[in-house]
């Protein structure tokens, strides 16, 4: 859908968007970035009071219960009192079960890489025709909230294969990289193609490589990922070739900035998971959907994957794609990536029992 991406954009800049549904209309903007002048305004156009609109895991990681996955705070209190982006949440009247729109809001900002946190306000009648008028010029986008939540929900199930090229590599020469692009534009993943399709042997060894630029490119000593990258490409070439999927998913796909905010976080004692989840995101917010079409593209339906992460092994299995085997794939423990790992072996069940048993370097 054309207008989604278009107010995803809208948001990222921190223009206001309205969202349309069966239960009202409501005007949505991020909390990221967010400043008296323009909450004001927003204010202004609705001559309503504002909602703080926040996912299951922000709540949780202030230590209140949530109703629902996705939740609406009937705030209290001036606006220059409130510090949305606090250790705390500001002062409320109600807390709500988010509505459609308010979900799509928190969906949208997901897509753009923001903290999924948005103010929203309901419309109050006097305020329409303004508003008509606004999105009749242009101004402001409006979009039905239900299609808008479809159009989310299916991202990532239609790529199309842009171009490519042969790039040689050091661990593998033969080696072609494709690039693919999701419909909607926004998000381009690689297929690394090592060796040659008609000599792989069967089941194709795949790895799934989520973007790190801090550790795939500049060799960063909080996680594994560099390591990981080039060694798995050592891997499959070795296996005879094979894929390696380089998909735009940096940091879990919560994106740069929000991984550079949980670096942050776990600077202050926070463990990666619990880090992510004061910013709003669950433990991992990866979809497999994107990969699994690039390996229905390349015609891969069987495969042994190069990882120690059992989640991507059910998403490929639940999309069809037949997993006969698992390799482990690993980089070494630094003492700065040390805690990151045993996080992810002790509450991510990842599969490091190798790596970490054999490691003297605590
Ligand atoms: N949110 C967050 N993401 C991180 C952090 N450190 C690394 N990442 C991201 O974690 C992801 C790791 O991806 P992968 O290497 O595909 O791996 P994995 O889930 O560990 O699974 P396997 O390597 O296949 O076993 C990358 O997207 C990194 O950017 C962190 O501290 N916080
Ligand atoms: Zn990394």
């Amino acid at each position: 859908m054309y207008q989604l991406e278009r107010a995803i954009f809208d948001l990222r800049r921190g223009v206001p968007v309205l969202l349309t549904d069966g239960e009202g209309d409501c005007l949505v903007r991020p909390v990221e970035g967010q400043h008296e002048g323009a909450l004001s305004t927003l204010l202004e156009r609705c001559g309503a009071t504002p909602r703080l609109v926040v996912t299951r895991h922000r709540l949780e990681a202030l230590g209140h219960e949530a109703p629902s996955d996705a939740v609406s705070l009937v705030l209290a209190g001036a606006p220059s009192s409130w510090d949305l982006m606090a250790g705390e949440l500001p002062a409320y009247e109600a807390m709500l079960s988010a509505t459609t729109a308010e979900r799509t809001a928190l969906g949208m900002l997901r897509r753009g890489s923001l903290i999924p946190a948005a103010v929203a306000a309901a419309p109050r009648q006097e305020c329409r025709d303004e508003l008509a008028r606004l999105v009749a010029s242009g101004t402001l986008l409006s979009l039905d909230a239900v299609q808008a939540g479809e159009a989310l929900s299916r991202l990532g199930h239609e790529v199309v294969r842009v171009s490519e090229a042969a790039v040689p590599l050091a661990d593998a020469e033969v080696t072609r990289f494709m690039l693919f692009r999701e419909a909607d534009g926004m998000r381009e993943h690689l297929a690394v193609v090592i060796g040659e399709p008609a000599e792989w042997p069967e089941p194709v060894p795949i790895r799934l490589h989520s973007a790190c630029l801090t550790g795939d490119l500049f060799a960063s000593l909080l996680c594994d990922c560099g390591e990981q990258l080039r060694n798995a490409v050592a891997g499959i070439h070795e296996l005879g070739g094979g894929v390696l999927l380089y998909l735009d998913q940096e940091g879990r796909d919560i994106g740069m900035a929000n991984k550079l905010r949980a670096i942050g976080l776990q600077e202050l004692g926070l463990d990666t998971l619990d880090a992510d989840g004061c910013l709003g995101f669950g433990h991992d917010e990866r979809r497999y959907a994107a990969a699994v079409a690039m390996l229905q593209d390349l015609g891969i339906e069987r495969v042994q994957l190069l990882t120690n992460n059992p989640r991507k092994i059910s998403a490929l299995a639940e999309s069809g794609i037949e997993v006969v085997k698992r390799q482990g794939v690993y980089g070494r423990v630094t003492p700065q990536n040390r805690a990151y790992l045993t996080t992810k072996a002790g509450r991510s069940g990842h599969w490091l029992e190798p790596l970490l048993d054999q490691d003297d370097s605590a």
